[in-house]
């Protein structure tokens, strides 16, 4: 039996399952937790990495990996490929302000919408480096070349083949221009065109500065651990102190390009044109695979490409299971206990509406909004009424995602850990005004990643999507228009 291994390096944890690379079967798998916070160490992923892959029982016996990842953090590296200093990540609202000055830098929405597809808020890669130029310029100058998480650890991955696993925590990195992503994850950066499949270096330069060394942009099917041909480079820069284990070792496991998290799990749950996937994770995403690129103008639906070639138009959250999680905080019990309060509520709650702004928001871009309770009566002053408002109010910002979509799907799949719930997946569809499928809780993203490396070995690999449970329940549109109601009726951050 040939194994492969896909790996999930989201935010809040590292996921590493082990499957047949023939039929996809699970063998094993391993997580490790990842540090709270919005900026982070990369070592702290590879620590993470490490610590999965052990609990899923090692690499010693897999063919082929590939790794998917939060995407959009910023990860700069100086000239010896050290890190210059923590990634600041997805969710870190700090770029806000010059998310806003590029838009109007370049013209307004619709111009970043026709460059890149996106129009940048303050998750995209091109916000977060306008910020380090603006506000830590002796940084800003240490940075010999930028990419993502998913890619950091791909060159990570590279640079220990070869060694004893024991000896991979303290492996040297790599040469920089070693570096790849894929053109999923690498539209998210706000500055590289899905519809053109090119680095728009003109544009980093106006935002940074200066243009850094970019990863090498590989294809669907290739090996990250392949060296690159010197005119594939970027730009030259110097590689100090990092050596080359790379390229023929006879038998030595290969590494798929990867992707984002969000391409991986497209690949992973099988999504197919006509589908939209919802995902609860730390954020919630709700997107669709599309033929053709997508520019929105609003700003709602990002314009990414996905992992095998095609599209993947997808609107992004900051608020999904953590509401949750906070809710299950606030009403002091634990999270199965939480749906069960939800479930004895009424839909509706009574009127009880929370918008769920915890974290600011991405879609609609408030960053540095908060969430509000609106509704409180005495009668809707219970836990219940309480837990099932939390989920309401997070299922409506993925209902408006679904609306901002613009597409009636055939099918909604709901995924993620906060897809674990029973009355998520019970409260769905009461939001949502459709039936929402639910495959079997399991880490398609980890799984998409394990996929992308299957099919490095064989490109006719076919891994059967596994039998989806069916939610129906009655639409109650009163949620939403309650929602709609309450959405604009929100504080700021206190200074
Ligand atoms: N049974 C459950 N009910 C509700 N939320 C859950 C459940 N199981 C896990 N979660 C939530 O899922 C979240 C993690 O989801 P995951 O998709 O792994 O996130 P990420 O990939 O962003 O790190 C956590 O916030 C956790 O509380
Ligand atoms: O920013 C986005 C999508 O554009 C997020 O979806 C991140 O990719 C983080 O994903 P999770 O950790 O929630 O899976």
């Amino acid at each position: 039996m040939t194994l492969v291994a896909g790996v999930d390096s989201s935010t809040q944890s590292c996921k590493v399952v082990i499957r047949d690379a023939a039929t996809g079967r699970l063998v094993r798998q391993g997580r490790a937790a990842h540090p709270e916070g919005t900026e982070v160490h990369p070592e702290h992923w590879w620590a993470a990495f490490l610590r999965a892959v052990k609990e899923a029982g090692g690499l010693d016996d897999v063919a082929a990996i590939s790794v998917a990842g939060q995407q959009h953090g910023m990860v700069c590296l100086d000239e010896t490929g050290q890190v210059v200093r923590d990634a600041l990540l997805w969710n870190d609202t700090r770029s806000a302000a010059a998310a806003a000055a590029l838009v109007a830098e370049l013209g307004g929405p619709a111009a970043w919408a026709e460059a890149v597809g996106s129009v940048p808020v303050a998750s995209f890669t091109i916000t977060k480096l306008r910020w380090l130029a603006e506000l830590e310029p002796d940084n800003a100058r240490r940075v010999a070349a930028v990419c993502l998480p998913h890619d950091w650890l791909t060159w990570r991955l590279a640079g220990a083949l070869g060694l004893p696993f024991e000896a991979w925590a303290d492996a040297p990195p790599p040469p920089l221009d070693h570096l790849t992503t894929d053109r999923g994850d690498v539209s998210g950066t706000g500055y590289w065109s899905p519809a053109t499949g090119a680095y728009r270096t003109d544009l980093l330069k106006a935002a940074f500065g200066a243009v850094p060394l970019l990863p090498r942009v590989l294809g669907p099917i290739a090996d990250a651990a392949t060296p690159a041909a010197p005119d594939a480079l970027a730009r030259g820069v110097t590689t100090a102190g990092a050596s080359s284990r790379r390229g023929g070792d006879a038998g030595r496991m290969r590494i798929a390009p990867g992707t984002g998290d969000n391409m991986a799990a497209a690949l992973g749950v099988g999504a197919r044109p006509g589908d939209v996937v919802v995902s609860i994770g730390t954020s919630g995403t709700v997107f669709a695979v599309s033929d053709a690129p997508s520019a929105d103008p609003s700003g709602q639906v990002a314009g990414f490409a996905d992992a095998t070639g095609r599209f993947l138009p997808l609107v992004c959250t900051l608020n999904a299971a953590r509401v949750m999680d906070a809710a299950a905080r606030l009403t002091g019990v634990d999270l199965d206990r939480l749906g069960e309060l939800a479930l004895q509520a009424p839909a509706g709650a009574g009127g009880l509406t929370l918008v769920p702004y915890l974290e600011g928001e991405r879609t609609p871009n408030q960053p540095t909004a908060t969430g509000a309770v609106h509704g409180l009566t005495l009668a809707t002053s219970t836990p219940a009424h309480l837990a099932r408002a939390a989920i309401e109010g997070m299922l409506c910002g993925l209902a408006d995602g679904l609306d901002a979509l613009g597409r009636t799907p055939e099918r909604v799949l709901l995924i993620g850990g906060g897809a674990r719930s029973e009355a998520v997946r019970r409260i769905a569809p009461t939001v949502f005004g459709r039936p929402v499928l639910a495959p079997p809780p399991g880490e398609y993203v980890a799984d998409g990643a394990a996929y992308q490396a299957a099919w490095l070995l064989d490109a006719e690999v076919d891994w059967s999507s596994q039998e989806a449970a069916v939610y129906e329940a009655d639409a109650v549109p009163d949620i939403r228009h309650r929602y709609a109601a309450a959405r604009p009726h929100i504080l700021d951050r206190p200074h």
